[in-house]
């Protein structure tokens, strides 16, 4: 699923009607039957709770708020083409109908010529409008029944926090679906959500469904706004390919859609060696966990032969706990000539080496982590203490000449930030990587000429030409320590077998997909175990179900 923001998604529109010439009305037509079947089939999900769709014999309302723009203009559309399904609908406008933009006054004067039922509160005081709001829903649940509302209040056009009838409104469609009963259809967005970051303006609508138009926004794969759209669908409205191409997206969506074949069966004939071989420097004394899920999720994510560099007293317990698992002494807490050689040896034969989880964040961490950046390693995914290690470096310009001479131009870095190890490496706080994590993860990516994995309840991935995925697997169950130590062995696992193979997948989708599987692992230990019940090397157990789906 392509992604843009809200510009992107304006000048679409613009280009469709100016230079292509599709008139307006079209796409606010093709946007309204859209965004009525999504609210058809909310409501027909919602039978189970005690809501009945209309028949010609049962008689049901909507309620359409509509503001003074364009996402106004497809609620008056919408109306008409509901009333063709049984229901009735009850257009509330909340702007003057003389401001409004032409095919958005054209669809309610046909609304009116239709002589649909229709509520001016447009010189309604705001203190009024909650009340005027409960008369209208009050008087239509004596006649039959109010099944849902939409909101087209607002769209992409949104540039302040909806204040006055605006805001009231958005507080009764708030406590509409407070009440559990009608559904609430957000048109194109809810309004009050920004589209570009996903954050929220004053107060905005939380809804059980939308329907987006042309392309979903940002702000939509991005919490809050994720939650508050509900179940996402996005409606075709009739931009041509050609436009939405010449204008260009913001990033992708990882779904089950983008997963699809995005990896291929092993061949019969090959080995070990061709599974590639990773090196995973984790675990210390007392975090011998992270070494362990680390090497739990490079083993269940392909690996051909992991070793796990670690701590001299680490060493034995990684060896009874995993036995599929070399282990070796490459880890000290001061720097240690013989740990660096032990790396630089063997840097060359890896595919691909993974530092960080539980590996302390001493001296000793830090001289080994600048072994690797001067090693012959294809790829290497940084995380935790060495991500701490890393933003104490007063620069990131190890990090860039590590990252440049790849032959086919693309990172050897991957950097797995959680948004407190972000906060240290963007040297700001973590409120300010919270309230701005896209533009965050770009930057550290250009800054770096890594891959950044900004890990959120939505992860971000962001590459150094600003290429952007935003992954939709995954879920509150994975809110557990460790999970981010399998992550860093999926990554690593998947990078090496890339290498290893030589194949020419590029290594942005390779670390896409391993964030992706990550989260499916997670969602299906959660739907076995629980969100509350799951462990990290649960998830990690679920890893191969997960690949076998996706072969
Ligand atoms: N022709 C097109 O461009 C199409 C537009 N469509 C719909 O049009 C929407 C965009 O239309 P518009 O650009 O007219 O934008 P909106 O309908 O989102 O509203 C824009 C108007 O509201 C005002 N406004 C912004 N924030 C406000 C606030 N907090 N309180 C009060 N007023 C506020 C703006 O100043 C502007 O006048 C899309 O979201 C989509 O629903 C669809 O019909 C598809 C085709
Ligand atoms: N609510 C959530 N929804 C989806 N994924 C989540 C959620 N909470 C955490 N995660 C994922 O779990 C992982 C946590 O990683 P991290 O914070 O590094 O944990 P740890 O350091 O304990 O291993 C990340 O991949 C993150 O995206
Ligand atoms: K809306």
């Amino acid at each position: 699923m392509k992604l843009v923001t809200p510009e992107q998604m304006r000048e679409m529109d613009r280009r469709t009607i100016e230079d292509v010439g599709l008139p307006g009305m079209l796409l606010m037509e093709r946007a309204a039957l859209g965004a009525v079947r999504v609210a058809l089939r909310t409501i027909e999900d919602a039978v189970g709770s005690r809501i009945a769709p209309a028949s010609a014999s049962r008689p049901r309302s909507i309620g359409i708020l509509c503001g003074g723009g364009n996402n106004g203009g497809d609620g008056f559309a919408m109306a008409r083409l509901l009333a063709e399904h049984h229901y009735t609908p009850a257009i509330v406008l909340l702007s003057p109908a003389a401001s409004l933009p032409p095919d958005a006054a054209l669809n309610l004067q046909i609304a009116q010529t239709l002589g649909l039922e229709l509520h001016d509160l447009s010189a309604v005081a705001p203190e009024d409008i909650h009340a005027r709001l409960e008369q209208i829903r009050d008087a239509h649940l004596l006649k039959g029944d109010l099944v849902a509302w939409c909101d087209a209040l607002l769209g992409t056009g949104l540039d302040r926090a909806p204040q006055g009838r605006y805001a009231q409104a958005v507080a009764f469609l708030n406590a509409e679906y407070a009440r559990d009963y009608p559904r609430i259809i957000a048109v194109d967005i809810p309004t009050g959500l920004n589209a570009a970051t996903g954050q929220v303006l004053g107060e905005a609508v939380q809804a059980h469904a939308t329907a987006t138009f042309g392309c979903a926004k940002i702000g939509q794969m991005l919490y809050p706004g994720r939650a508050l759209c509900g179940a996402l669908e996005v409606v075709e409205i009739g931009i041509p390919p050609t436009i939405a191409d010449q204008v260009g997206y913001a990033g992708c969506a990882l779904n089950a859609g983008w997963a699809k074949h995005r990896i291929a069966p092993r061949p019969r004939d090959t080995h070990k060696g061709l599974s590639g071989k990773v090196l995973l420097l984790a675990g210390s004394e007392d975090t011998t966990g992270a070494a362990l899920l680390a090497a739990r999720g490079a083993l269940r994510s392909g690996a051909g032969l992991l070793t796990v560099g670690t701590h001299a007293d680490v060493i034995p317990r990684i060896a009874q706990a995993i036995p599929d698992a070399m282990a070796t002494r490459m880890l000290a807490h001061v720097p240690d000539g013989n740990c660096e050689e032990r790396l630089r040896e063997r840097s060359e034969m890896l595919d691909a080496i993974g530092i960080g989880p539980g590996i302390g964040t001493s001296d000793g961490s830090m001289q080994q982590l600048n072994a690797l950046l001067d090693s012959e390693a294809p790829y290497v995914v940084i995380d935790a203490d060495a991500l701490t290690v890393l933003a104490k470096a007063s620069d990131y310009e190890h990090v860039r000449a590590f990252s440049l001479p790849d032959p086919a131009g693309q990172p050897r870095v991957v950097l797995t930030p959680h948004p407190a190890e972000m906060a240290r490496l963007s040297r700001c706080r973590m409120s300010d990587i919270l309230a701005a994590p896209v533009q965050k993860a770009q930057e550290l990516a250009q800054i770096t000429g890594a891959i950044v994995v900004l890990k959120l309840a939505s992860t971000i991935v962001a590459a150094p030409d600003g290429e952007l995925a935003f992954n939709q697997s995954g879920g509150p169950g994975m809110a557990t320590g460790g999970t981010g130590d399998v992550l860093t062995g999926v990554i690593t696992a998947r990078l090496a077998e890339t290498h290893a193979t030589g194949a020419a997948t590029r290594i942005f989708d390779v670390v896409c997909l391993a964030v992706y599987a990550h989260g499916l692992a997670g969602e299906r230990a959660a739907a076995e175990l629980g969100v509350r019940g799951m462990s990290a090397a649960d998830l990690a157990l679920q890893l191969p179900r997960v690949w076998k789906d996706l072969e």
